[in-house]
């Protein structure tokens, strides 16, 4: 259903330059600093099946934000493709790229950006609202939405009265109210407490069980991708270094580097654990 074809983003302003080099061998650190850019995806070929939850994960700065920001081109890619179905979104005009965003996508944060004033029914609403969608038929569905996310009977509520958890439930039916295919989901878990982080997984689960999106989910939590995750994929300096389910992770890892990095979480590999950098491209 998603297919990216090594797709690359640079940051910076010799974009292009910066591209064809490391497009030949990776630029070191010092050639970057001296360009001023930083690689933010290197060369991602990837696809995402339908109904398929797939978990990106990586070290902070290893490019797991640019990725999934790519997808829906919050981001313009320096180089490569974006498919959905077949069809390139790099090659889509604003207008069929609002339309793609507003119908087929929904994208959820880890701030997620709720509005104040509005009730927690308007919230949900709102996609809804901007599509001219009808005031009955737009309430009926959030609340339908929030009985989903386990906030059923809140929609007259204030989004200031509800905890970080609810907060983010209510986030998360927002982005399911216009039913898209895609789910994108940035760390939507990670501000919250263990205990609350555990709960919101479970019920995400079912959730995810029960609708089959599509889901791109970026985690820097490795018990959280095996927990919730079909198939994951692990990135270091922009770069995938290894995809497949969290077992061949775990039993086959690639090289040395994702052995390292499951060793963080698995006992089998812990003996052989060595730190991994505390951030790449630092
Ligand atoms: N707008 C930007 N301008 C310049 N560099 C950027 C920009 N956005 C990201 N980067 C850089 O690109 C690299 C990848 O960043 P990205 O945010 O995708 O990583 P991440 O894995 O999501 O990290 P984190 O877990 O901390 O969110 C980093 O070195 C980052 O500093």
């Amino acid at each position: 259903m998603i297919e990216l074809e090594d797709l690359w983003k640079v940051f910076g302003t010799d974009e292009q330059a910066v591209l064809r080099e490391a497009r030949r061998s990776l630029p070191d650190q010092e050639i970057l600093k001296r360009h001023r850019a930083v690689i933010g995806v290197a060369g991602a070929q990837l696809s995402v099946g339908h109904g398929e939850l797939l978990c990106i994960m990586g070290l902070s700065g290893s490019g797991k934000s640019t990725l999934v920001r790519l997808i829906n081109r919050l981001l313009e890619p320096s180089a490569g493709r974006v498919r959905i179905d077949g069809q390139d979104i790099i090659q889509l005009g604003n207008k069929a790229l609002r339309e793609l965003r507003s119908t087929r996508i929904g994208m959820v944060f880890q701030s997620h950006a709720l509005i104040d004033h509005l009730s927690i029914r308007d919230n949900v609403a709102l996609p809804l609202e901007i599509r001219g969608v009808a005031r009955t038929q737009r309430e009926d569905r959030a609340d339908e939405l929030l009985a989903h996310v386990g906030l059923t009977g809140l929609g007259d509520g204030r989004v200031r009265a509800l905890s970080g958890g609810m907060q983010q439930r209510v986030g998360l039916a927002r982005a399911l109210a216009a039913d898209p295919d895609i789910l994108l989901m940035d760390e939507p878990f990670s501000a919250l407490d263990p205990l609350i982080r555990h709960d919101l997984q479970t019920q995400f689960m079912a959730l995810s069980a029960d609708l089959r999106k599509t889901t791109v989910f970026v985690t820097h939590d490795v018990e959280e991708a095996f927990r919730i995750a079909d198939r994951v994929v692990l990135m270091r300096a922009g770069r995938i270094v290894q995809i497949g389910t969290p077992q061949q992770l775990l039993d086959q890892p690639a090289d040395d580097y994702v052995a390292r990095f499951m060793g963080h979480t698995n006992p089998a590999y812990r003996e052989k654990k060595q730190p991994l950098e505390a951030r790449e491209n630092a």
